[in-house]
């Protein structure tokens, strides 16, 4: 293959470029960790439902032979925070070229030097805890054509093959206190494993080729593979062999058919039923190698049925994207945001990970790869446009704000709430020392097995348990926006007249920032519980009560008006106390307002 003009000048400005990227590294003023990077084991993600991963590969052989050079780098291994960036050339009319750089935040950015057990133990691992314990976890390969899905996704596949039955045989052992080599790989759980490759809208069996299957949502609203080959796994070495034979499979097909591997997506999934359990959920891992995303000028001379392929992929990765991306945000938005699942069969199949209203836990993982060669720098960056947007910040959820979301729970609360919910439940069974979110993070028959250890309380009654403590959080999550609607709304409503630059401001900066909008409803929450405090203390004194809701009154007034400015002296009021006191620093703050005192600068 020859190059064209543009990238043998680019080619040779090699030398340049690589001065100018130690240049930037050694410039940059990176934070440095505590954490040795060995000991980072990626657990520090586990309250996220969304995780996203960058994988550079290094250059191949025949790519350095070519002259080939990298342009892409990420933060060293003991930095706080994981970007990568994306370098660049770029040329002005007058003067020198420039190196350009371009910046991603992630959280886990993999260098050209990571080694797949690296990948594996922080990005993967975490997803089979969560399937184990009846939950939903899937892992994504994304990226350019030939930029290391496939390596980076069949690695992952036999590491969770290896580490799966582990994990199920550690968990019965901590269950029933015996011994490691007492336990079978096939105790307790039955794993049922399928591999199939989803192409535009047809998808087919893997493990049967070429049997058409199809992905279909019965009239329950769960989704099935019709006609799709599953088969039992009793060992790591039967599951790697469905593996390899669905890959392999996958490879053949590839090459017979003008390389069909890069357009399709393949799928692995593997279901997960806890013997032990009937009631509990059945986990599912979906382990998925995407097709390479294609540009315009790569699909310039495809046919007519390769184009409509063309169309199709990118849908279907443009909606999947939509989709994780819309589940993180409905979680913290203030507004009910649309997931559109139905859009592609790819997000139809994987519908379970989506929903706002499931009462298992999800996690999702997206590892984007990237050919870090600087003739493909433009893909890399359509690349990390696709994934980064997956990467939402949640902000943490408290008592004060959300108290009725078991997430924010103490054990001593949610010891309460299980004792005014059940009367056969023992709290000290259940949860002798969880707290909420410990809790939620237990397996579903781990959960019912708890239960059912206090007398008279039947598996059913426990799973029918399980999911009222399980509802509690889908209720709070859409309760969570309801609340952020209703404080918006009030923002809006107390200023509708007015429409000066501060305000709209301020109104833009909660919208967009769900933590700054979180804080300022704590505070409101606040002060409304301190005015409730004086009019308790106040209740015997009619004549100051009086003056108080007057002073309320215009308070409530200046409050609306100067929305950030009060939130900073609610703090002083606050710490006045209530009665009296209280009052009369109310009475200060009022006269200082009316003044003109500008409380921001004292
Ligand atoms: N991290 C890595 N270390 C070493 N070699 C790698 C790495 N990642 C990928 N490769 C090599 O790069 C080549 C392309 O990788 P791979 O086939 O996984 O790409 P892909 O993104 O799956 O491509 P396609 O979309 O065409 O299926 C392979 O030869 C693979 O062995």
């Amino acid at each position: 293959m020859t190059f064209t003009a543009a990238e043998e000048k680019l080619l040779s400005q090699r030398d340049f470029v690589e001065r100018q990227i130690a240049k930037f590294h050694a410039t940059a003023n990176f934070k440095v960790s505590d954490v040795s990077p060995e000991d980072e084991t990626g657990n520090g993600d586990d309250d996220r439902d969304v995780v996203v991963c960058v994988r550079v590969r290094p250059l191949l052989e025949g790519e350095t032979q070519r002259g080939l050079f990298p342009a892409v780098t990420t933060t060293p291994a003991n930095t706080t925070e994981d970007k990568i960036f994306v370098h660049s050339v770029e040329k002005k009319v007058t003067g020198l070229p420039r190196l350009a750089t371009k910046d991603f935040g992630v959280d886990h950015a993999f260098g050209q030097t990571s080694l797949n057990e690296e990948v594996y133990q922080k990005a993967a691992r975490s997803l089979i805890p969560i399937a184990l314990g009846g939950g939903v976890g899937s892992l994504f390969a994304s990226g350019q054509t030939g930029s290391g899905k496939t390596h980076t996704m069949t690695a992952i596949e036999n590491m969770i093959a290896r580490d799966l039955f582990q994990f199920a045989r550690e968990y019965r052992c901590q269950q029933d206190g015996l011994k490691l080599e007492d336990v079978s790989d096939s105790a307790d759980f039955e794993y049922r494993a399928s591999f199939f490759e989803l192409l535009g809208n047809k998808a087919r069996d893997l493990l049967n080729y070429p049997t058409e299957v199809s992905i279909l949502e019965d009239v329950l609203g769960q989704v099935q593979v019709v006609g799709v080959t599953e088969e039992q796994v009793k060992t790591p070495d039967e599951l790697t062999s469905i593996i390899s034979r669905g890959s392999s499979f996958r490879k053949t097909i590839g090459t017979a058919k003008n390389d069909t591997s890069s357009r399709s997506h393949a799928i692995c999934r593997i279901k997960i039923k806890n013997l032990r359990r009937l009631e509990a959920e059945e986990g599912v891992l979906y382990l998925l190698d995407l097709a390479g995303s294609e540009s315009a000028s790569d699909s310039r001379n495809h046919d007519k049925e390769r184009m409509q392929e063309s169309v199709e992929i990118n849908k279907s990765l443009t909606t999947l994207k939509d989709c994780i991306r819309n589940r993180a945000l409905a979680v913290v938005s203030t507004k009910h945001i649309h997931i559109p699942y139905r859009n592609s069969k790819l997000t139809v199949l994987l519908k379970s990970a989506f929903e706002l209203s499931s009462v298992r836990a999800c996690k999702t993982v997206v590892i984007a790869t990237i050919n870090p060669n600087i003739l493909d720098t433009n893909h890399s960056l359509n690349t990390l446009r696709y994934v980064s947007p997956l990467k939402v910040e949640v902000p943490p959820i408290t008592e004060a704000a959300s108290p009725n979301d078991p997430v924010s729970w103490s054990n001593t609360k949610l010891q309460e709430w299980v004792k005014q919910n059940s009367t056969q439940i023992d709290p000290a069974v259940l949860c002798p020392t969880e707290t909420g979110k410990q809790l939620l993070k237990l397996p579903e028959a781990t959960f019912i097995d708890r239960c059912c250890e206090c007398p008279g309380v039947s598996p059913v009654a426990a799973k029918k348990f399980y999911t009222k403590f399980w509802r509690l959080v889908v209720l709070a999550r859409t309760k969570i926006r309801q609340d952020r609607e209703d404080a918006l709304q009030s923002v809006v409503d107390s200023r509708k007249k007015a429409n000066d630059a501060e305000y709209l401001e301020f109104l833009e900066r909660l919208k967009s920032d769900p933590q700054a909008l979180a804080r300022w409803m704590e505070s409101r929450r606040r002060y409304e519980e301190y005015e409730k405090r004086v009019e308790e203390d106040l209740k015997d004194n009619p004549v100051l009560l009086a003056h108080f809701k007057e002073e309320r009154k215009q308070a409530r007034e200046w409050r609306e008006e100067n929305l950030e400015k009060a939130d900073l002296i609610i703090d002083q009021i606050l710490e006045k106390g209530s009665g009296r006191e209280a009052v009369v620093a109310m009475a200060e703050v009022l006269k200082k307002v009316k003044e003109g005192a500008d409380f921001l600068s004292e």
